[in-house]
């Protein structure tokens, strides 16, 4: 299984949210010395399917992101025929319920050491209180995503996928155990577009973050490099 990241630049996950594979590898190349594991998506996987996941993996382990959330015959099976190109992580959908987590840990167990992380996905980062009470979740969603987080721990999800702001509270409830991947992350004075509940880089680590999801602020950056080491340095002078 992948290993916890061991420096600011490893904690830095880019996500190459592009519809063209070509220009996804292109990314991935340059990124891949500056940062940590890359991520795949919905709309590159769309795109190119395997082989484009392929191509990325070239350069970087991969984090398939393709947020699995079905019945958990269809959920493990599913994990299974993705094995073959050897994610080095995947996410899945909490809300799925426990026997859904738990089908996707098995399958994922059939990989042997090398098995790809299982995060299961809490609150989306683009989800604020209203629009989770419009779902029917009252309560706000640091509640919520404690809620899915111990569903999703007990059956078996090697970590989370949650906001810079909650990642503090699932700390002190879950210890350092969990693999924490916490997107929603803006720079100071970048745009948070379709995002909710956002935080720094440098604020999400200090709060426990083993990793940190960085989309549209490297990959629309006029210099992607420096912009991906901008943020390592930030992480690293824990300012920003
Ligand atoms: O699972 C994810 O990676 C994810 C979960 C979540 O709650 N919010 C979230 O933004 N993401 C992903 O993280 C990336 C964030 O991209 P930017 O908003 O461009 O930084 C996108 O690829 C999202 O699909």
């Amino acid at each position: 299984m992948l290993a916890r990241p061991n420096s600011a630049a490893a904690r830095i996950i880019p996500a190459i949210d592009v519809p063209d594979p070509a220009r996804a590898a292109e990314i991935a190349a340059a990124l891949a010395p500056h940062t940590g594991p890359v991520k795949v998506g919905l709309e590159l996987f769309g795109a190119g399917g395997p082989a484009a996941m392929r191509q990325v993996a070239a350069h970087a382990p991969v984090f398939l992101d393709l947020k699995l959330h079905d019945i958990p015959n269809t959920v493990g099976s599913a994990v299974r025929a993705l094995l073959p190109i050897r994610p080095a992580m995947l996410t899945i959908h909490a809300a799925g319920g426990a026997a859904m987590v738990a089908a996707a840990r098995r399958a994922a167990e059939e990989a042997g050491e090398d098995r790809p992380i299982i995060l299961a996905v809490t609150v989306l980062t683009s989800i604020d209180t209203e629009t989770l009470a419009s779902t029917g979740v009252s309560g706000g969603p640091v509640q919520q995503v404690l809620r899915l987080a111990r569903l999703a721990l007990d059956a078996g999800a090697d970590g989370l996928v949650c906001s810079p702001q909650e990642v503090s509270r699932i700390r002190d409830a879950f210890g350092a155990a969990p693999a924490l991947v916490v997107p929603g992350v803006r720079p100071p004075g970048s745009e948070a577009g379709d995002q909710a509940r956002t935080a720094t880089p440098a604020e999400a680590i200090a709060a426990g973050a083993d990793w940190i999801v960085v989309g549209r602020p490297i990959t629309r950056a006029p210099d992607m490099v420096a912009a991906a080491q901008g943020i390592a340095a930030s992480i690293a002078a824990g300012i920003g």
